[in-house]
């Protein structure tokens, strides 16, 4: 079933120093399944996933010929109707848990508050589900999480706490955007394997942004790989690493070989590309 489809989208900002356009035309669809987009920086990637939830700031703007949620068309919701969905039936999650946790406000009320406001649960109840999402994402001391502020978390806990703000609501739809790229190699097995158990037993929807293609292909269902806000390649993800489009070709190049030479991403020259 289709949970999610997008054509012709495109995201562009109007700068002093002319028009950038991030995203150009890009159609793909997504069922309940685990889509990774990759490619290099400034690709697009992130665009393409804040375009959905349409959180893109002015001087950004966002069109499609079609972009559709579970029946909602989303090119013509009104803010408040976003904002229903927003946090409710889709959800992003973002690289740094800096950025989505309030600094000065321990996790516990954070995630309470969220409960009291959207279900209107007495304060035993919100206290039982945020213990209960905690779990979920396996913290195994809730109660001290609950407890504590953002800062005195370490990465990996920040990163779940975030999943489990984000997944209270039961969302259809999560967007991660490099969820687990500052996480050491043990932690991000284990949020990639809560985000699989997601997929899996709610039937969500996980659109997974991420630079690196090895995680990609074996963690995803399918693939989208961007290049310059355009999608060049679409594949299985079981098919990444044998792929044969040139630019897809290229960033494989580019991984890390064990006892290898190490060779930079290359990085897009945005002035000259963009003038082009
Ligand atoms: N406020 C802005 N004004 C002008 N251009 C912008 C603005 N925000 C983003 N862009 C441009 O949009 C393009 C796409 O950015 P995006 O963040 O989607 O790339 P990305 O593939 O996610 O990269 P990364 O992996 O580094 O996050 C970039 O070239 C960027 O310069």
């Amino acid at each position: 079933m289709t949970l999610l489809s997008v054509r012709n989208l495109r995201v562009t900002f109007d700068t002093e120093a002319g028009k950038v356009e991030a995203v150009r035309g890009v159609d793909f669809s997504l069922g309940r399944e685990r889509l990774g987009i990759v490619g290099e920086s400034g690709s697009g990637k992130t665009m393409t996933g804040r375009s959905v939830l349409r959180l893109i700031r002015p001087p950004g703007r966002i069109d499609a010929d079609e972009m559709t949620f579970d029946g909602i068309d989303l090119t013509r919701a009104s803010e408040t109707e976003m904002r229903g969905l927003r946090g409710h039936r889709m959800a992003m999650v973002m690289q740094d848990p800096k950025f989505s946790l309030n600094p000065v406000m321990r996790v516990g009320a954070q995630l309470m508050e969220g409960l009291r406001r959207r279900d209107h649960v007495n304060k035993t109840e919100a206290h039982k589900r945020a213990v209960a999402a905690l779990e979920a994402v396996q913290i195994r001391d809730p109660d001290r999480v609950m407890d504590s502020y953002p800062h005195e978390l370490s990465g990996g806990m920040g990163q779940r706490v975030m999943i489990a703000m984000m997944l209270i609501p039961n969302p259809d739809l999560l967007i991660a955007d490099e969820p687990t790229s500052a996480l050491d190699v043990t932690v991000q097995a284990e949020v990639l394997s809560i985000l699989d158990a997601l997929v899996r037993d709610r039937g969500m929807g996980l659109i997974f942004i991420s630079h690196d293609l090895r995680l990609v292909a074996r963690f995803c269902d399918r693939v989208l790989v961007m290049y310059k806000g355009k999608i060049v390649e679409e594949l299985a993800a079981r098919d990444l690493l044998n792929a044969r489009h040139p630019y897809t070709r290229g960033l494989l190049n580019c991984l890390p070989r064990i006892g290898g030479p190490r060779e930079p991403l290359p990085v897009l020259d945005r002035q000259a590309d963009w003038a082009r």
